[in-house]
């Protein structure tokens, strides 16, 4: 399977009502699923809740079980990298910091995995010389490309990324949308939500707009 998203509503209780109504969608193992829709349209709320982070009024959310990968399997790209990067942590500290927490420390402890962090910084092309600079020392470019690593790291089977390119440069554009799409090809259900049609349309297996998944 991979991702599962089943009739899922949600508001944010006031009077504008539901932002999602009955929206299921599924993205397969292996298959890169681009999410298009203007600004507002509710692709952040959607991809929040297939990260775990937003409960939904109602629906329900599935996901590779996976029991023997332990609580690793999503991997979430944010939208805005420097509203979601902790600004006391360095990129080293940032980018284990998920390995840190599967092992049951809430201290970032870089040194010990050095292999994993060379690896992943690699893969995101992530200048090493930046690792021991915190978010507010290094451009907006750099800082996705370290959460770019920091999600790979992990080797999730799920890859939720929600506009992981506004705003960058063309460069880092292509570099995060050709890493999405290997690590679809190595086998990960990999959900990306833009509203740029066209980027979305060269680089993922298909797309769709959130008006088709029953209604925004
Ligand atoms: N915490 C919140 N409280 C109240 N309303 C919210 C909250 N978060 C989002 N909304 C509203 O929900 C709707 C969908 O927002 P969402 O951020 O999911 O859209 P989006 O498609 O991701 O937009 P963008 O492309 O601009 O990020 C918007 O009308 C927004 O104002």
């Amino acid at each position: 399977m991979g991702l599962a998203l089943r009739n899922i509503t949600h508001n944010y209780g006031d009077a504008a009502g539901n932002v999602l109504h009955n929206v299921s969608l599924e993205v397969l193992s292996g298959q890169m699923l681009g999410l298009a829709a203007p600004s507002g349209a509710g692709k952040s709320t959607l991809l929040s809740i297939a990260a775990g982070l937003t409960i939904p009024v109602s629906g329900e959310v599935q996901v590779d079980a996976a029991a023997e990968r332990g609580a690793l399997t999503i991997g979430y790209l944010p939208q805005s990298p420097r509203a979601y990067a902790d600004p006391r942590l360095t990129l080293a500290a940032t980018i284990t910091a998920p390995l840190s927490f599967a092992q049951g420390s809430l201290r970032p402890r870089p040194k010990r995995f050095s292999r994993q962090l060379a690896t992943a910084c690699a893969q995101a092309e992530l200048d090493p010389r930046l690792l021991g600079r915190k978010p507010d020392e290094v451009s907006d470019g750099q800082l996705q490309r370290a959460l770019m690593a920091r999600t790979l790291i992990t080797d999730p089977l799920v890859v939720i990324a929600d506009e992981p390119t506004a705003q960058l440069d063309y460069e880092t554009t292509k570099m995060i949308f050709s890493t999405l799409c290997r690590r679809a090809e190595q086998g990960a259900a990999v959900l990306v939500a833009s509203h740029d049609v066209d980027t979305l349309q060269e680089y993922c297996t298909s797309v769709v707009g959130l008006d088709q998944l029953g209604g925004s």
